[in-house]
């Protein structure tokens, strides 16, 4: 792995599933620099990643080769206005941005800086190693690409995109869209318990039912979700009754409006910050 240091600006949840994707595959702290103006979410990673850890942004980018800006998109511009007031010469260096909403165009506008400018798009389960990152830009070469894949590779599965409204779609496609499994989870969750399953097993049993389905969607490639779903619906039986139940009340026409809804305030976003 190269010797690159790489530094996390703002340091919540989503650079915290990053580096402890990157940590369990083959990246060493030493390498990492985390930052947040919190010191007690500072400390948590500190403790739980042994990455250098500071509250000073402009030291971390001095010392990377990689910058990662990772606060939310409303405190984009404020951040970026500290590394123009301090002069910092971004010219060798890559950023990458993992704000929803900002495009690459308004972040060189914040920026005011020639810096080779990435969008990447991860999710959260990038800290089991099973994430997927979209990634986007015009700006780096061959080598600074394998780089930047490297990365996120090690946290799960990276997707070079062609054109960088396609980020938007894949926000609703895989950026937000754990949210949506947990939501779908808790539901589960919720009813087991209201019909008498104690809270440990409630989770459990959704969790484990969960996992077997990813599982064995991913172990028959060849089967399509939708015969892996007719293979649990007996003709007359239990499942074709539940399954009635959500088309009824249009779970799949719900599901695709949720993702245009996530699209169209990713465009919204991107008008007014
Ligand atoms: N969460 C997710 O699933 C995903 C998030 N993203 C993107 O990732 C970005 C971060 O999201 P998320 O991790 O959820 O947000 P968090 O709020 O958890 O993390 C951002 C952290 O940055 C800190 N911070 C804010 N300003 C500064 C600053 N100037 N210097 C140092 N630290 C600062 C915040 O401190 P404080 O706690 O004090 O506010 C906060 O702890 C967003 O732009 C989002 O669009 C992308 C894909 C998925
Ligand atoms: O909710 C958000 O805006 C961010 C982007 C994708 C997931 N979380």
């Amino acid at each position: 792995m190269s010797n690159k240091t790489i530094a996390f600006i703002g340091t919540g949840n989503m650079s915290y599933a990053i580096i402890g994707g990157m940590l369990k595959n083959g990246f060493s702290a030493r390498n990492i620099i985390a930052t947040n103006r919190n010191q007690e979410k500072l400390d948590k990673v500190a403790q739980d990643f042994t990455v250098q850890t500071t509250s000073d942004n402009i030291d971390a980018i001095k010392r990377a080769d990689v910058i990662v800006l990772s606060v939310k998109p409303q405190m984009m511009e404020a951040l970026c206005e500290t590394f123009r007031l301090a002069n910092i010469d971004l010219t060798d260096k890559v950023v990458i941005s993992v704000a929803a909403g900002i495009t690459l165009a308004r972040l060189k506008e914040m920026l005011q800086s020639d810096a080779k400018l990435v969008r990447c798009m991860p999710n959260t389960p990038s800290l089991v190693g099973l994430g997927v990152s979209g990634l986007f830009s015009q700006d780096i070469n061959e080598q600074e690409q394998r780089f930047i894949d490297q990365i996120f590779s090690a946290t799960g599965m990276t997707v070079w995109l062609h054109s960088e409204s396609q980020i938007n779609d894949i926000i609703a496609v895989t950026g937000s869209s754990p949210a949506y499994f947990f939501l779908f989870m808790q539901a589960i969750e919720e009813k087991a318990k209201a019909l008498g399953f104690n809270e440990q097993q409630a989770r459990q049993l959704v969790q484990q039912t969960a996992l077997g389905a990813a599982q064995m969607a991913i172990s028959q490639p060849d089967i399509s979700l939708e015969q892996l779903r007719a293979n649990v619906t007996s003709k007359g039986g239990t499942t074709h009754a539940a399954i009635e139940s959500m088309k009824d009340n249009q779970l799949p026409l719900t599901v695709a409006n949720a993702m245009d809804a996530c699209i169209a305030r990713a465009e919204e976003m991107e008008k007014q910050i």
